[in-house]
This record gives C-alpha cells, sequence and structure tokens, in this order.
C-alpha cells in the first residue's frame, strides 16, 4: 500500500504495543486467546488515542493551507476534541471546538471534568451547543468555520473524529501495516481485530490496511454510536476512498463487518453489561476502558468469546482506541465500585 506518499507529522511515540491479557483471557475460558494494542498509550499529547494517529496524516495538509486554528466538534465528552485541542497546543495554532449535547446522561459534573476539562485547560475554545447526535455535518460546525473567519482567523476544518476528513483514513492504514511488522516478531498473526466504530474512519483504515493480505473481515466492528445503519454506510465510503488514495484493493459492502448487538442503550450511555465489561477488564487487567466508546467493544468482545463466534485457539486483537477520561463524567454509576 502507498502510505509513504503521504506526508505524517509524529504526534505519537511510535509503535503500540501489543500485549496478552493472560488473566482476562483466563476469565473467558481460555480457548481463545486475546490481546490488546494499546493505542490508549500512544502519545504524550494529553493522554493519547486514536484519533491522534488520524491527524499525524492531517495537521501536515493544515499547515500547508496556513491556517491559525484547528475546528472540530464532538460531544460534551469527546476524546477527539481533546485531541484536537492537544494538537493546536502542540503546533502553535488556536482552536475552536464545538461540543454538542450527544448524550442523554446527567451527572452533576459532566461539562465540566475529563475531557472538557483538559480541552480548556489546553486553550481552546470550547462552545457547548445544545444538540443532539449525527454523526453527520452539523451546523453549529459550518457556523464555527464562519464564525472563526469573521474574526479575521483562517480556519482548518476537521469533521467529527476526523472521520470524513480526505486523509482520515490513512491513519489506520498505518496501524495495520504496523500490527502486520509486530506479527512477524511475535511469529503468528491474529485471527480476528475488535474495534469500537462511530464516525468510522478507524475501522475504515484496518479495513484498508488487513484487507492488503486477505484479512478485511477479520475486522470485526462493535458499532457504538446507536446508529449502525449511517455509519455502516460512512465506514464503507471511507474505506474504498481511502483505498484509492494508497492505490489498494477493492472494498465491497460485505467487507464491513460492524455488529449492532452492544450500542444499547443509547450512543454514550453504558448498559449494565457495558459497566460488567467494563470491571472486568479493569478487575483482570487494569485496563480502564470507558462507557461510551471501548466499554461497548470491550463488551462486545467478551459476548463474541462467549456465543462462540471466535473459533476455540483463535487468537483476538483488541484495540483500546483510548477513552479513559470520560470516566469521570460517569461517576455516580460507579459510586458502588
Ligand atoms: C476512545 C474512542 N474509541 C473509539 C472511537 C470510535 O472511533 P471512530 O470515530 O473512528 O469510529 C472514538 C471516537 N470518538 C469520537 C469523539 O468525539 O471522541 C469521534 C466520536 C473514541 O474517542
Amino acid at each position: 500500500l502507498n502510505l509513504s506518499r503521504f506526508e505524517r507529522y509524529p504526534l505519537t511515540f511510535g509503535p503500540t504495543p501489543i500485549e496478552f491479557l493472560p488473566r482476562l483471557t483466563e476469565r473467558l475460558g481460555g480457548d481463545v486467546q486475546i490481546y490488546a494494542k494499546r493505542e490508549d498509550c500512544n502519545s504524550g499529547l494529553a493522554m493519547g488515542g486514536n484519533k491522534l494517529r488520524k491527524l499525524e496524516y492531517i495537521v501536515p495538509d493544515a499547515i500547508a493551507s496556513g491556517a491559525d486554528t484547528l475546528v472540530s466538534i464532538g460531544g460534551v465528552q469527546s476524546n477527539h476534541t481533546r485531541l484536537v485541542a492537544a494538537v493546536a497546543a502542540k503546533i502553535g495554532m488556536k482552536c475552536h471546538v464545538i461540543q454538542e449535547s450527544w448524550v442523554p446522561h446527567d451527572d452533576a459534573v459532566y461539562d465540566r471534568v475529563g475531557n472538557i476539562l483538559m480541552t480548556r485547560l489546553m486553550g481552546a475554545n470550547s462552545q457547548l451547543v445544545d444538540e443532539g447526535f449525527d454523526v453527520g455535518i452539523r451546523d453549529s460546525w459550518l457556523q464555527a468555520l464562519d464564525e472563526v473567519k469573521a474574526k479575521g482567523g483562517k480556519p482548518y476544518a476537521i469533521p467529527a473524529g476526523a472521520s470524513v476528513h480526505k486523509f482520515g483514513g490513512l491513519g489506520y492504514v498505518g496501524f495495520a501495516e504496523e500490527v502486520r511488522a509486530q506479527e512477524a516478531e511475535l511469529g503468528f498473526k491474529f485471527d480476528f481485530i475488535v474495534v469500537c466504530t462511530v464516525t468510522g474512519s478507524t475501522h475504515a483504515g484496518m479495513l484498508v490496511g488487513f484487507a492488503d493480505d486477505g484479512r478485511a473481515r477479520q475486522v470485526i466492528g462493535i458499532d457504538a454510536s446507536f446508529t449502525p445503519r449511517p455509519v455502516k454506510a460512512q465506514v464503507l465510503d471511507i474505506a474504498q476512498k481511502t483505498s484509492a488514495l494508497v492505490d489498494g484493493p477493492e472494498i465491497a459492502g460485505d467487507d464491513v463487518i460492524l455488529m449492532e448487538d452492544y450500542a444499547y442503550p443509547a450512543y454514550g450511555v453504558p448498559s449494565k453489561e457495558t459497566v460488567e465489561a467494563m470491571r472486568l477488564a479493569a478487575q483482570t487487567e487494569a485496563m480502564i476502558t470507558d462507557p461510551v466508546y471501548e466499554g461497548k467493544s470491550m463488551q462486545g468482545m467478551i459476548d463474541l468469546v462467549k456465543t462462540g463466534f471466535f473459533p476455540k485457539g483463535a487468537k483476538v486483537l483488541y484495540a483500546h482506541l483510548g477513552g479513559a477520561p470520560a470516566i469521570n463524567g460517569y461517576s455516580y454509576t460507579f459510586r458502588n465500585g
């Protein structure tokens, strides 16, 4: 895949570690070997996460455009807007982020802790807008672009999750190439990769990257949006466009494997099973997941082991994409541990 034709601005420490999870593996019966790739530990920028791997391919374009302000959007506890604010601080740009009321969740401190606290601490203009969840292009974001211009600034537009951006899928093509290199050292290949899917370019990039050695359908997306239909279409669209950029293989609709049964009761609202999955990962491996994203992909992976989706002896790579800061907005959920 011709990824090297695209400039990458280093925002991460380099290849993220892959670790075997022996106690979680054992607790799930020991037949399926569970490993994790720690994208949540990928950088010193504001506690890291998957968006930085995407932004490494977007920052060169932002700099080349002569912009002075990064403009993006997310929910109140968005990890993405925290990392856009981090990148702006790191490269010396201003930042204006819209934080919409995507999550029907009330907690006394929800709009003051975790991600939004760090976003504010890093000097971003974080604007709360009372609009509901949708992975599509939002008016509030378009208005923010105009507002920056009206004040004489030069905005650079980064859509939600940096997903529908022309270079939004490249980072996770690189992830697949990195995994292949690590598999060569490990002496085996993973049978499945489990990833949380919301705006879709993490899954889409992996899809293109793993399609290169025939493993497109081994990428198992766990929907956390609770709007799987538009998300599945968005993953396919991003994957097809990204594959064209890197002279990759054809990507068909059937290549998008998206499990739709774990996002309930709503985007950003954990179910009893989500909370149980978070506790299991925390208590067997001290691996912290969150109620919005990784808690649901962990819940999905656990269920897929229990229901026999993964054959005996399978090696499963869990992509931990970050998200822990948001747990501070769910303190009431965990008041009893
Ligand atoms: C920790 C974590 N894990 C998985 C995902 C899903 O990634 P995609 O959006 O690329 O599908 C996010 C995204 N978060 C969004 C955000 O605003 O934080 C883009 C939705 C994430 O933050």
